[in-house]
């Protein structure tokens, strides 16, 4: 019989970082919100939940890091919303917060879940931050309780 890894067991005892970056505030604190109710509805106590505001995207890998290896969270949840502008400044944001973000997981072990918005208009954020293509917050959320049950599980 195969071996299947549960990943629905939430331990109340995990503690979280969430890594928010205060560019396009507007967008960011929706995404906020919305991971924090996800963790809320999972079991999370607030006491249990760290937030850093960075400036913008390209410094939230560096926070992500060192949040990630103090060792004392389950997983760090990283929210940001680069919204294209007129200049090439968007690909070199993006390609810096991505590659860094993935980065932090596979150096560190600890889950670095990647919720940041990459969009062509302020509208498509919104639409992604609360608005009628839901909340990439809340889903980045709930990927970290997923990835810390699952990496438990794995031991
Ligand atoms: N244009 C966006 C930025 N730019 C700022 C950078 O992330 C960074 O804070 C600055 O270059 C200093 O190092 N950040 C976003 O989060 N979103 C953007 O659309
Ligand atoms: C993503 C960003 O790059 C943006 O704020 C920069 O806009 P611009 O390219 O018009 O300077």
């Amino acid at each position: 019989m195969t071996h299947t890894y549960d990943i629905r067991r939430v331990d109340r005892g995990y503690r979280f970082a969430v890594v928010v970056s205060k560019f396009n505030e507007l967008v960011t604190r929706r995404l906020l919100e919305g991971a924090l109710d996800a963790l809320r509805q999972h079991g999370v106590e607030a006491q249990r939940i760290s937030v850093a505001w960075v400036p913008g995207a390209f410094e939230i890998p560096i926070t992500a890091s060192r949040l990630a290896r103090t060792g004392d969270f389950a997983a760090v949840i990283c929210l940001g919303a680069v919204i294209r502008g007129e200049t090439s400044h968007y690909e070199a944001v993006v390609s810096a917060v991505t590659s860094g973000v993935s980065r932090v997981g596979l150096d560190t072990g600890v889950p670095t879940i990647f919720g940041v918005l990459t969009t062509d208009s302020l509208e498509q954020a919104l639409d992604r931050a609360g608005g009628k293509a839901g909340n990439k917050g809340y889903e980045a959320a709930v990927s970290a309780l997923e990835m810390a049950n699952l990496m438990a599980s794995i031991g």
